[in-house]
């Protein structure tokens, strides 16, 4: 009952928040349209008296303001509806800005390699919907609530022991909490049967997929999987439906008696004289107002412990927001953020230029929640200006490292030093601002042309100029001039009929993303060329070389890219060779053939094969 409360209090407060305006007309009309229903009962009674006792002129009037009420009441919910409806809708678009904040809180990607908070997101999305009708449901069980008590008291003028009605629908609410709870108990112990469910159903029918299962005949397979994970849920599920519904007949069991009484008293008292026949019909008119409203009620509590579900797992990325932040004050406070640093100015500030470049000390790295070692003991300078080539097999560590240097994870141990200050001691906003990204798993954004590259540095979005500069770098200029609109063209399928693109060109607009930052400190390239033929790799590689040497001129900037392609690594004027986290070797393409390490091996390997 405590989570109810906390929830209609914090449901109540958001909606005052968002438009105070707007819910105190929704609480004004819906308790004038709650406060009619009884008063309607009570004309019934006296329509009744009246139109038996032939005083036809009274019937005639208390009908019609009985009618005017009835209007009244369905318009004014009609009214209220509109207003709570879009202050619902607020409610939903600030509690969907604050999931994006919490997802988005840290300059990191750790917290989403915590499955509990990651099983968190997932349900407050799916959730986050429900939130919307919880404006309402609060508003109603208010109204509900006030109906109640006006009703009871309209019984205990007729008969105090008729107070004992509105008591009697208590059992089958509190029945209807436990019967939820066991429902929703099930639904947890078969969630993830659920989320496999779902998660094969995507799989038969995404357009990422469909190719794959269709040539491979797997559908039926997947069929067959989801058939008996249904199964095994449902079996589950059927079993606390069955229960609940037993509990809920029996909270209602408790009501009938009570409802045949208030009747048989009434009767009862009726044929004593005591009562006339207008009493009668409004005994059973509220009877039958109160047994509506309990059950009114019961769902909306219910609908109500979901929206407390939600805020609690709300609450609870809110709060690893919060720890997170207090480990990263401790850490800096442990390092002594404070003491000022050799080489950089300002303690503490992304330098404008790079002048050393960057070292990686004894770096280690272990993804949070795991046991694996996936980064040991690197050591490496970076010199400021230059460009970087990481070579080594898959799963070596090549984007583990891309992404350590991005500020998106922080080393296990070690430390990464710009330009002699530790990259934990940089404010990451400002570090993470001055680097310029494409990754091998790059978005598709689904946006404008314009939008889907000018996001690579949102200042200039909307800045024609730069992003035709970006597209003019990338040599994205074909894929402008093939999408109908060009810049204001629609890309993908996600929400509208836009262009679908190629992979390659998408990665192509990807790489115009990454040329939207002038002069960016790092610029880091992993896998930019996977989905380009060998001729349009080449070529880019070239053209980023010269630019790498413009932008390392001006900014000291370093281009470091990732390729399984050795003819292109071999134009980097330094080459780091990966092999399972540690640095094999290091040096450009002529030190590293001279040496005839690994290397070697593999680039006479590809030539062998290539030429
Ligand atoms: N988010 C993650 N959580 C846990 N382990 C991860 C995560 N991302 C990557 N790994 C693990 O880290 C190891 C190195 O992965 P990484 O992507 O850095 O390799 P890579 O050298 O870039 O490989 P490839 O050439 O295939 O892209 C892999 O064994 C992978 O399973």
């Amino acid at each position: 009952m405590r989570r109810i409360v906390l929830s209609a209090v914090f449901v109540l407060r958001l909606a005052a928040a968002v438009d105070r305006g707007r819910l105190l007309r929704a609480v004004g009309l819906m308790t004038v349209g709650y406060l009619a229903t009884p008063v309607i009962a009570l004309g019934l009674r006296e329509f009744t008296e009246a139109a038996l006792a032939r005083r036809l002129e009274v019937a005639t009037w208390v009908i019609g303001g009985v009618a005017v009420l009835l209007v009244l009441e369905l318009m004014l919910g009609h009214f209220a509806h509109l207003s709570y409806f879009e202050v619902g809708e607020l409610a939903e678009t600030t509690l969907n800005e604050e999931l994006v904040r919490h997802v988005n809180g840290s300059p990191g990607l750790e917290r989403l390699d915590d499955p509990a908070f990651a099983d968190n997101v997932n349900l407050v999305r799916e959730e986050l919907g429900n939130t919307r009708t919880a404006v309402e449901s609060v508003l109603q069980l208010g109204g509900l609530a006030l109906q109640t008590a006006l009703t009871t008291v309209v019984l205990v003028t007729l008969d105090p022991r008729l107070a004992l009605l509105p008591l009697a629908a208590l059992p089958s609410v509190l029945v209807g909490r436990w019967a939820q709870n066991l429902l929703e108990s099930a639904k947890e112990a078969s969630a993830e049967n659920t989320r496999r469910t779902r998660h094969l159903l995507a799989l038969a029918t995404a357009p990422a997929s469909i190719k794959e299962i269709r040539l491979f005949h797997a559908e039926a397979a997947l069929l067959r999987e989801q058939d008996a994970n249904w199964s095994r849920t449902s079996a589950v599920l059927r079993r606390a439906h069955l229960r609940a519904a037993a509990l809920r007949a029996a909270g209602q069991l408790v009501f009938a008696l009570a409802y045949g009484g208030a009747i048989t008293l009434v009767l009862w008292q009726a044929e004593q004289g005591r009562a006339g026949v207008g009493d009668v019909i409004l005994v059973i008119t509220l009877a039958v107002q109160v047994s509506v409203q309990v059950a009114g009620a019961a769902t909306l509590l219910t609908g109500l412990q979901g929206v407390g579900r939600t805020l609690d797992r709300l609450t609870s990325l809110r709060d690893h927001g919060s720890r997170e932040h207090e480990a990263g004050e401790r850490g800096s406070r442990k390092r002594g953020h404070a003491t000022p640093s050799r080489t950089s100015p300002v303690p503490g500030a992304v330098p404008a230029v790079l002048r050393e470049g960057i070292r990686l000390e004894n770096l280690s790295f272990v993804y949070p929640g795991t046991g694996k070692v996936i980064l040991e003991d690197l050591n490496l300078t970076i010199p400021a200006g230059g460009s970087v080539a990481l070579v080594g097999e898959n799963g070596a560590g090549k984007s583990t490292l891309v992404k350590l240097l991005c500020g998106l994870y922080q080393p296990t141990s070690g430390r990464i030093l710009v330009d002699g200050t530790d990259l934990r001691d940089l404010p990451a906003g400002e570090w993470q601002a001055r680097v310029a990204s494409l990754f091998q798993d790059f978005a598709r954004f689904e946006l404008l042309l314009r939008e889907n590259v000018g996001v690579g540095d949102v200042a200039r979005m909307e800045d024609e100029q730069a992003v035709l500069r970006a597209v003019e770098l990338a040599r994205a200029g074909r894929i402008v001039a093939s999408v109908p609109g060009g810049l204001s063209g629609l890309l993908g399928h996600g929400y509208g009929q836009g262009t679908e693109l190629s992979m390659g060109q998408w990665q192509t607009l990807g790489l115009a993303r990454s040329q939207m930052r002038e002069d960016p400190l790092l610029l880091v390239l992993d896998e930019p060329a996977a989905a380009l033929d060998a001729a349009a790799e080449h070529a880019i590689f070239e053209r980023y070389a010269n630019l790498s040497a413009d932008t390392g001129r001006r900014s000291g900037g370093i281009t470091l890219f990732v390729s399984h392609r050795f003819s292109t690594v071999r134009m980097a004027d330094m080459i780091v060779v990966l092999d399972r986290g540690r640095v094999a070797e290091s040096g450009d393409h002529r030190a590293l053939v001279t040496r005839r390490g690994l290397y070697a091996e593999l680039y006479e390997l590809q030539e062998r094969i290539y030429h």
